[in-house]
Formats: structure tokens, C-alpha cells, sequence
């Protein structure tokens, strides 16, 4: 028999087993179709942007790494991101910072225009595929002391609030384009490296400094604010103005939408934790599923006990239609296609286990107080065949099913991503 005709038999027999625990594939695969990724557009080309300088990435973020192809252009990163999506199961978002605007000129942050967008506005509408957008409080002269809405300097801080204010007009105008909400997430890097002796008043600015941005409101069906924490940086040490208390307090205070990044938290400390914990206070959650790795918080995603966790929380919470899922990462020492195939497939395969689980049977156990039925059933359920499950999925959506899809990344590396030149990779 051949691969295709393997696929659908090994996907028989997984559906029978999954039957036998009470759990129905086809009505898991039917809520697949409706899971949408914002892929990050930033693992593309390192975090560099289309700004027209030299791209050099600052304020707490680093990528490693020197592998040739970075995208230099936005049409480079379109192709890249094309040749992604393709092989990814199912209709996904984009995930553009304000850096990636097509600027003929020089425009400085707090002057961007829905018109410097409007080439990914039609682009998306082309591929059908929507947009989240993001301010850039990051790599500019005015935020070379690590500050930017936390800022002393009232006229820093204006400048970062009009950037913020000009990012909000873009993503409105994105939502609209698009008729589905596009979420604009703030994340800044304010913060000490060593000990503040003023922890209280940075706090006050950056609050004062977000109210001012959202003052205006703007349709929910466009736009939705999201604000991200962080607990520490590189060079924010000992001190971020924007910490996880002070976002959670900000979100439920202005009904906003929280962002919590699996990677901004202390190393023992999980964000699947925190979902069903904040589901409670905010209206809804922004995911930036990443991976942290001892300093750095933006590893490629991998199928990791945290990342099933997470999406067992959001698929037992019921909390679908309320999680907005994004991802984090950038890696320069592999294919950065790869990268984005790797992670975003990851993501998907932990949705797809999370929906494949006997959820109801284990609740039923918990209650009558059987916690050892409860984790037999737990540890079984992870060798069920969910290979053949997600195997099937690809193939019926028309994508590589397995590892094939390395093939056309590598073909896509020698024809085109080996033609690209970079001396300002960084090693
Ligand atoms: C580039 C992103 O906006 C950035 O990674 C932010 O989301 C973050 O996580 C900073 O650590
Ligand atoms: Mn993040």
C-alpha cells in the first residue's frame, strides 16, 4: 500500500482506539478546522524590520545564530512565510510588529500610517489569511537607556504614546479590512538592571502612559488591546516596570486583553497554570506560546509536557473563542522556514491530543476521588496513536503529513534561501 493509503489506515485503527475511551476523532478534527495560529512574523528575519537601518535588535532581546536566508525584504518574508504556511494544517494568522512597515523613507515610530501596511493589508486578503499587529517599543534611539512609556522624560514618554496611539489606528484599520478583530499587543521593556530605588513611580508612568493611548475607543470587532508582562530581561535584571501583577491589575481594571508569554515567568513556574486562574478576572487571553531556555525566553516550540499543558487548559476551559494563540520564538542557527513549520506544528499537535482527551471521564474520576484511576488514565492516554490522528489531519487539509514537509524547506533552502546574502547576521 502506499504512504497516503498507510496514512488512512493507521487512522482507522487510531479512531477505534480513541472510540474506546469514550472519545469522538471526527468531532475532534471538525474544531481543528477552526484553530487559528498568529505565526510571528520576526522569526523570519531575526527581529530586524524594514525600518531602513542597520536593524540592530536591542532593549532585552537576542537571536543567536547565523544561518543563511534571513529574509531582507517584504517579499522575501511574504515567500517565506508562504512556503510556511503551506505546510502547516489549516487557515492561520500573521503576526506583523510595527518595524515590518513598507517605509519608502525614513518614518519614525510615532508617524507610521495605516498606508505603510497596506501592502501586507492586501497581501493577507490575497493569501486569506488575517492580521495581529504589535507596537515596536524596541532597537530605537529612544529606548537606548532601556525605557520608553515608564520614561522620566515626559517628551519620551509623548513619543512612545503617539507610537502606540499611530499602532492602534493601523490595527483598526487592519480589523476592518479584514472584519475580524485584530489584536494589538503592548509589550515594552522598561526596567533596571540593578536594584531601583524607585520602584513606585515608573509604575505610575507606564499606567498613566497606556491610559492615554487607549483614551480612544475603538470598535471590538477591529481592534483588541493586549498588554504582555515580563518577569526579567536581559539588562532588566532586577526590575521590570510592566511585571505580571501590574499588567494582570491593568487588564481587569481596563478590560483589557492579557498576554502571557511562556517564557516571562520564573523557570519553575508554568503559564498553564495561570489560564484557568485569569479566565476568571479578564475577558480574554493572549498566548505567546514560546519556550524558555534558562536565559532566553524565545526558543523554537517544542512538544514539550508544558506546551500539552497549555493547550489542555485552554481546550478544557472551554476557552476557545476567548484564547487568542500566538507564538514567540526566533531562532537564527536553523531555517528560520523550518523554525516557523516546527513550532507552529507543534502548537497545533499538543491543540489536537488536548481535544483528543477522555476530558469528561477524568473530571468523573476526580470527583469520585479515584486519583489513581485518574493518572493511569492520564499516562496511557499519552501513547495513544495521536501520530496517526495528526497524520490524517494533514493529509485531508492537503499538507505534508509526518516529516515530509522538511523536503520542501530543504528544496526551498537550496533554490532560494542559499541565494540570499547577510553579512549583519548576527553569530
Ligand atoms: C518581539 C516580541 O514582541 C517580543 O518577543 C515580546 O512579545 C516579548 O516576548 C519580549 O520578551
Ligand atoms: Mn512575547
Amino acid at each position: 500500500m502506499n504512504r497516503a493509503g498507510n496514512i488512512e489506515k493507521a487512522f482507522e485503527l487510531a479512531r477505534e482506539d480513541y472510540q474506546a475511551i469514550g472519545v469522538d476523532v471526527d468531532s475532534a478534527l471538525q474544531r481543528m478546522r477552526d484553530v487559528e495560529i498568529s505565526v510571528h512574523c520576526w522569526q523570519g528575519d531575526d527581529v530586524k524590520g524594514f525600518e531602513g537601518d542597520d536593524g540592530a535588535l536591542g532593549n532585552g532581546l537576542a537571536v543567536t545564530g547565523n544561518f543563511p536566508g534571513r529574509a531582507r525584504t517584504i517579499d522575501e518574508l511574504q515567500s517565506d512565510l508562504e512556503l510556511a504556511y503551506s505546510l502547516i494544517p489549516g487557515n492561520h494568522r500573521l503576526n506583523l510588529h510595527a518595524l515590518y512597515g513598507d517605509f519608502k523613507s525614513r518614518v519614525d515610530r510615532d508617524e507610521i500610517e495605516v498606508e505603510h501596511f497596506q501592502g501586507w493589508i492586501d497581501w493577507a486578503r490575497d493569501q486569506k489569511i488575517r492580521l495581529d499587529f504589535n507596537p515596536s517599543y524596541f532597537s530605537h534611539p529612544n529606548a537606548a537607556d532601556g525605557f520608553t512609556l515608564a520614561h522620566a522624560d515626559s517628551g519620551i514618554r509623548q513619543f512612545w504614546i503617539d507610537h502606540g496611539i499611530a499602532c492602534r489606528k493601523i490595527a483598526a484599520a487592519m480589523g476592518a479590512a479584514q472584519n475580524n478583530p485584530c489584536i494589538n499587543n503592548f509589550w515594552v521593556p522598561d526596567g533596571y538592571k540593578d536594584v531601583p530605588a524607585d520602584r513606585k513611580a515608573p509604575r505610575e508612568r507606564l499606567a498613566a502612559s497606556l491610559d492615554s493611548i487607549f483614551a480612544t475607543e475603538y470598535p471590538a470587532e477591529h481592534t483588541l488591546d493586549a498588554v504582555e508582562c515580563k518577569l526579567f530581561g536581559i539588562g532588566s535584571e532586577s526590575y521590570v516596570v510592566g511585571s505580571h501583577e501590574f499588567y494582570m491589575g491593568y487588564a481587569m481594571s481596563r478590560n483589557k486583553v492579557l498576554c502571557l508569554d511562556a517564557g516571562h515567568f520564573h523557570p519553575t513556574e508554568t503559564i498553564s497554570d495561570k489560564i484557568s486562574a485569569v479566565m476568571m478576572y479578564v475577558p480574554e487571553l493572549l498566548l505567546h506560546v514560546s519556550r524558555g531556555v534558562r536565559w532566553d525566553s524565545d526558543h523554537v516550540v517544542t512538544y514539550s509536557d508544558e506546551l500539552q499543558s497549555i493547550m489542555q487548559e485552554v481546550v478544557r476551559g472551554d476557552y476557545l473563542g476567548r484564547v487568542h494563540i500566538g507564538l514567540d520564538f526566533f531562532d537564527a542557527s536553523i531555517n528560520r522556514v523550518a523554525a516557523w513549520a516546527i513550532g507552529t506544528r507543534n502548537a497545533l499537535k499538543a491543540v489536537l491530543a488536548a481535544l483528543l482527551e477522555p476530558t469528561e471521564q477524568l473530571r468523573k474520576l476526580e470527583l469520585e476521588g479515584d486519583l489513581t484511576g485518574r493518572l493511569a488514565l492520564i499516562e496511557e492516554q499519552k501513547t495513544l496513536p495521536l501520530g496517526a490522528v495528526w497524520n490524517h489531519y494533514c493529509q485531508s487539509v492537503g499538507v505534508p503529513a509526518g516529516s515530509d514537509w522538511l523536503e520542501n524547506v530543504r528544496e526551498y533552502e537550496s533554490k532560494v534561501l542559499s541565494q540570499r546574502s547577510d553579512s549583519s547576521a548576527l553569530v
